[in-house]
């Protein structure tokens, strides 16, 4: 028989609107304050739920997992309960994601600043150079981007001490989650609704979440402004792919939803199977392609040959719209993000001085190596720095002593390398109790989360079709983790619960 609900634990302490920020998310909710009994039954209801809504990964003890859909999944790694997050934060973040757009967009067409920011780390950085190349040999074919397709993730941290929303990076390449981040959301708005009275927290203080969608129409929009009813969307993947659920609901929506026809290529098939007809057409294994989507593409390991290298340049040579080109790509670089930062540098960009200012509120301490006081302090105080190389994907920061030491050791060798990274004021956001899910296993844990807001933008020419903020993306990891992301194996997909 049903355990009766009023055995379980009190109804949680619900904030009151109005209380001081900092108390409301310690009093809003505590997962840890929960009876057992019930956490084992949410975490049950959560995990049946994943597995019925495709919040799924593929494993990686089973080792075909990342080839064969529907063989050796497991749930997402998830929170339990969404995060307290301040609203006054997630709009903010949500206000700035189209200025964001814009400022990629203008970014990506000053080919000298792009080239000029890059031509140091050019020397000691053999991926970001052949990135380079690419992009110097479209300036010498003249190369025009009419249609401009851009999938953004702009992550943030709300800083404990300044309680400022400051920005980690900028990914316009690969942003991964738009599927599993709405799923996510639903999840957490299913146990608000079937576990009200245990926990007394407002499903609709978890805001709705149409990531997936907006991607879809966006591709769809792309791939209508093409204007070749015969194409079809190309998404470049890894030849090995456990995150392939979040792509297949990005397809599956545009598919169903816009009947817009998809193929999935890694870059050696495109290689071997791709060619430019002479009106630049894009055509793969026989398939004319509008739009190519990249989800692989932007880690050194993703081009163990010269094979991979020549697909890429093939696909930015061809009329098909990239998302993203090689200057959105270069854009979206951390050594830009830091050069953004310096003075009067957003002002090359942008007009509007609201939106200035309100893309600078944003910015994080940003440092290149050349800056010899920063360096210094970084030496002595590397606890509050990071240090960061040109790549994506997780797991290549540098944190902690290892800063100094890497920083001492350039010193010492006085080589050019140092010019390969950037330097970054480290964020310390508030450390709040969860309760995080993986491969069925319910933990108790201590966390930091990390805000992405998705946007979406479709330019053709002068005109704007898509501008907009498109959903978030929380994640969550233990707050002892330097690092992050969910597909390096750090952190969950979590939701927020607005305060
Ligand atoms: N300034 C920072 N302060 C605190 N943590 C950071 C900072 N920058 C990055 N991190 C952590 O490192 C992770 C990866 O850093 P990020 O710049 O996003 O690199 P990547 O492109 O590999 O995702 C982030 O998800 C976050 O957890
Ligand atoms: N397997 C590839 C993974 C692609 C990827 O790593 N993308 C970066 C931006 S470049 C990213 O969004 N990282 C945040 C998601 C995380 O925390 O793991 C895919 O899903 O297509
Ligand atoms: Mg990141």
């Amino acid at each position: 028989m049903a355990q009766d609900a009023s055995s379980l634990v009190s109804p949680l302490k619900c904030s009151r609107r109005g209380e001081d920020e900092t108390e409301t998310r310690k009093s809003v909710f505590d997962p840890h304050s929960l009876d057992s009994n019930l956490i084992q039954k949410m975490g049950y209801e959560a995990l049946v739920w994943s597995s019925l809504h495709g919040l799924v990964v593929g494993d990686r003890n089973s080792q075909k997992s990342g080839k064969v859909p529907g063989v050796g999944l497991v749930h997402a790694p998830i929170s339990l309960l969404p995060t307290p997050f301040p609203e006054s934060h997630w709009k903010q973040a949500c206000e700035v994601a189209p200025i964001f757009n814009e400022l990629v967009d203008r970014v990506s067409l000053d080919a000298e600043f792009l080239q000029e920011s890059l031509s140091r780390i050019k020397k000691v950085d053999a991926f970001t150079s052949r990135l380079l190349d690419i992009h110097a040999k479209m300036l010498e074919m003249n190369k025009k981007e009419e249609i401009r397709l851009g999938l953004h993730r702009s992550d943030y941290m709300l800083d404990q001490q300044t309680n400022l929303l400051l920005q980690i990076e900028l990914n316009t390449i690969s942003s991964s989650f738009a599927g599993l981040s709405v799923l996510v959301s639903e999840l957490h708005r299913s146990l608000l609704h079937e576990f009200k009275q245990h926990l007394s927290l407002d499903p609709e203080r978890s805001p709705l979440n149409n990531t997936v969608g907006q991607f879809a129409e966006a591709l769809s929009k792309a791939w209508a402004e093409y204007n070749n009813p015969r194409a079809a969307v190309m998404i470049v993947v890894q030849t090995v792919e456990r995150n392939m659920y979040d792509q297949h609901w990005l397809f599956t929506v545009l598919k169903e939803r816009y009947q817009v026809r998809s193929i999935r290529k890694t870059l050696a098939e495109i290689d071997a199977q791709g060619e430019i007809l002479p009106d630049g057409t894009l055509v793969v294994d026989g398939e004319a392609v509008a739009v190519v989507y990249f989800r692989a593409g932007y880690t050194p390991s993703d081009y163990p040959s010269e094979s991979e290298w020549s697909a890429r340049l093939l696909i930015e040579q061809s009329c098909a719209i990239k998302c993203p080109s090689i200057a959105y790509h270069l854009a979206g670089t951390k050594k830009i993000q830091q050069e953004l930062a310096k003075p009067n540098q957003l002002e090359r960009f942008l007009e509007n001085k609201d939106d200035i200012a309100k893309v600078r509120k944003c910015f994080a301490g940003l440092w290149s190596l050349d800056d010899s006081s920063i360096v210094k302090d970084a030496i002595e105080r590397p606890g509050l720095y990071v240090m960061k190389p040109q790549r994506e994907g997780g797991g290549n920061n540098i944190y902690g002593d290892d800063v100094r030491l890497a920083l001492q050791r350039m010193q010492k060798e006085g080589m050019e390398e140092d010019a390969a990274y950037i330097l970054m004021q480290r964020i310390f956001p508030t450390i709040s109790p969860a309760i995080l899910m993986r491969e069925g296993i319910s933990h108790k844990e201590h966390v930091i989360s990390e805000l992405g807001v998705y946007g979406t933008y479709l330019r053709n020419k002068t005109k704007v079709i898509m501008n907009y903020h498109s959903g978030h993306l929380l994640r969550t990891k233990v707050s002892s983790s330097d690092e992050g992301g969910v597909a390096a194996g750090f952190a969950v997909l979590d939701s927020i619960y607005l305060v």
